[in-house]
């Protein structure tokens, strides 16, 4: 269809810079997006105004897909289906970054098809396979599936899944830092649902993961918090990638395979005098290693495990910085002592999290301390106990001559 009528009104002028604008938020926030640009939607419930919501054109009983990259496809796309690829997009990682097109199965499609019948949480399985196919070269034997339990998880009614998709367009700061809830009340509008996470750091973070726990000295009990995905764009990102160890050298497949730091926030709005728990966690750090930093074999070199840890109290010095509003212009903060005591063989290719305490601050002295432990919290593989010293820059370089 010529691109006049298709972009009568500005219509796709308009998606056009929807996407950039949220391309653009998940940039300076450090999150990731997903953009689904779903053909003309047809199928209750009939939201918006227009032709196929005047006759109610169904859609019939089909819910297969076709998916592809880009803009190729045209056709219509079941209202269910798209909510479901939405929810589809937040749980996997896949779907990081990604933008694709996705509309009804057509018999004669030569792309990603599913047959007649199907449920819409199979046809999002095999969609899931696709965007990662065509836009990342990634491996071909993803797998992954839905259950409907899990979407009810999200939403109480057919309806709400329709909520989470609006919901997704008008604010997508929403859903990119919302949480895969184990418990979640209904998803309505912009209303925050509890998640309750027992502190796991489930497998795909999302940018903001939202808690709650005891505290026992507190006027009600509860300290909430949450953690906020620093924002790796507030370094120098050139000189972080070619020189720094960890997002330079020691980066990629094999290797340090992610590590996206997370400060904790704490927040009480009726008691804001209780928001420091002792000692505080300032970070969290959610990081996969690969195969190719062992000392022994299938063990990650200590080293390696210190080198992440100095790292991580580097970027908890960041937290404490703010949230204590320490003045250190002129000057920059260095590791001057760290203890590791390693508790259990931590494997290649495992995932983690390393958690960051602030334990004292005696002038220009701060004593960080850490554990490396699974995600559940199960077993800790290490800790960490550290000085570090805030120097004067000109000092520094004084010695370096
Ligand atoms: C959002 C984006 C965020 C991005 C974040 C990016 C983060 C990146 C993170 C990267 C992270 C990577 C981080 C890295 O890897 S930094 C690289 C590794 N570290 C270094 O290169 C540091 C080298 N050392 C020095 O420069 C000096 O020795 C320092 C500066 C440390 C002290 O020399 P200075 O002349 O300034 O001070 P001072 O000697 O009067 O000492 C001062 C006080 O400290 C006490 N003391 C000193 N040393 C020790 C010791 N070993 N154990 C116990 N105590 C010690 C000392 O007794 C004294 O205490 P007091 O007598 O006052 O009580």
């Amino acid at each position: 269809m010529p691109f006049l009528i298709l972009n009568l009104f500005g219509v796709l002028d308009a998606k056009r810079s929807g996407e950039d604008a949220v391309k653009s938020y998940a940039m300076n926030s450090g999150c990731s997006y997903s953009i689904i640009r779903p053909g003309r939607l047809v199928g209750g419930p009939y939201t918006n105004l227009d032709l196929a919501t005047l006759f109610q054109v169904e859609g019939g009983a089909s819910n297969g897909v076709t998916v592809q990259s880009g803009d190729a496809l045209l056709g219509d796309c079941k209202r269910d289906v798209c909510a479901e690829a939405v929810l589809q997009c937040l749980e996997n990682r896949e779907c990081e970054d990604v933008v694709f097109s996705m509309h009804r199965f057509r018999a004669s499609s030569a792309t990603a098809s599913m047959t007649a019948g199907v449920s819409a949480a199979a046809a999002a399985a095999i969609f899931l396979s696709y965007p990662a196919r065509m836009e990342r070269d990634h491996h071909h034997d993803v797998q992954y599936s839905i259950s409907r339990e899990t979407i009810q998880q999200h939403t109480t009614s057919n309806n709400n899944i329709m909520t989470a998709w609006s919901s997704s367009l008008l604010d997508s700061n929403y859903w990119l830092r919302s949480n895969i809830p184990t418990k979640c009340e209904a998803v309505n509008n912009k209303k925050m649902d509890t998640v309750n996470n027992n502190k796991t750091f489930a497998s795909n973070t999302p940018a903001t993961v939202y808690g709650e726990e005891e505290e026992s000295n507190s006027a009600n009990g509860r300290i909430n918090y949450y953690y906020k995905r620093m924002n790796p764009n507030d370094v120098d990102r050139t000189s972080l990638m070619e020189s720094h160890a960890i997002f330079g050298p020691l980066w990629g497949e094999g290797l340090i395979e992610r590590y996206h730091v997370y400060k904790r926030i704490n927040t009480n709005n009726e008691h804001p005098q209780i928001v420091l728990q002792s000692p505080r966690e300032l970070t969290v750090v959610d990081l996969k290693v690969g195969k190719k930093l062992n000392g022994h074999d299938g063990i990650i070199h200590g080293g390696i495990i210190s080198l992440l840890f100095d790292e991580a109290m580097g970027w908890a010095y960041e937290c404490l910085q703010q949230q204590d509003q320490i003045d250190s212009s002129g000057m920059i903060i260095v590791t001057a002592n760290l203890t590791v005591n390693f508790r259990a063989p931590f494997l290649a290719g495992s995932e983690a999290v390393i958690r960051v305490y602030h334990n004292e601050t005696k002038g220009r002295k701060i004593y960080f301390s850490a554990r490396l432990e699974s995600k559940d919290g199960r077993v800790v593989f290490a800790e960490a106990s550290s000085l570090f010293v805030l120097a004067r820059k000109d000092k520094l370089r004084m010695k370096e001559r």
